[in-house]
């Protein structure tokens, strides 16, 4: 679906498809460059990052294996609960593993700053963290991410991936919610 078929629920375009499609080209050149050699596996985070991780992973040209974690703290509001609850945990044994978090968006940062303590205790080798997209103005926790999409104001996105109520994933690209859709 396009930005522009649900145009009345927006109130702005913020990303396109054109440029989701050139930034994750650009980052994976330095990821590959940055794991050359290296036996990568991508974690991704359900729901949000399925089309991230599906474009990023093509991109690649450097070998990768997947694997999936879902997550959730936002229920169907827009607003962080606080309270992440894992729903489906990875089927892969981290122990000495060359991780890569692949997410859609930092927020908060809660999200990130408790799935990272919870799978650095299970002993891999690195993490890093991949996201399309970060909120700077509303981080609640600082986090290292070494891979970084794009910059957002802090207004509640859809798109991509990104849901409100499990709607907009479908979009092809990034936009602005209407505040008239969720008050
Ligand atoms: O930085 P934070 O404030 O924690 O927000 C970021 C997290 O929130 C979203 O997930 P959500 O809980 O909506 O689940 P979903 O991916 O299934 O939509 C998003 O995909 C991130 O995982
Ligand atoms: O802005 C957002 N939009 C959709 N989902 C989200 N999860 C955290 N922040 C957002
Ligand atoms: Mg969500």
């Amino acid at each position: 679906m396009e930005l522009t078929d649900v145009q009345n629920d927006l109130t702005e375009i913020l990303i396109t498809e054109e440029q989701i499609r050139s930034r994750i080209a650009e980052l994976s050149r330095d990821i590959e460059r940055d794991y050359a050699g290296k036996d990568v596996l991508l974690v991704g985070v359900l729901k949000g990052a399925v089309m991230v991780m599906a474009d990023f992973a093509r991109e690649l040209k450097i070998p990768v294996t997947m694997d999936w974690m879902a997550v959730s703290s936002y229920g169907s509001g827009t607003q962080s609960s606080g309270v992440v609850r894992i729903l489906k945990d990875l089927d892969t044994d981290l122990e000495g593993k060359t991780v890569l978090i692949v997410e859609d968006i930092i927020d908060s940062g809660l999200t990130l700053s408790w799935l990272l303590s919870n799978l650095r205790s299970r002993n891999p080798e690195s993490i890093e963290i991949f996201t399309l997209l970060r909120k700077p103005e509303a981080a609640r926790v600082e986090i290292d991410v070494k891979y970084v999409g794009f910059d957002i104001p802090n207004q509640f996105v859809v798109g991509y991936g990104l849901d409100y109520a499990e709607r907009y994933r479908n979009l092809r690209g990034v936009g602005i919610l209407a505040p008239a859709v969720y008050s």
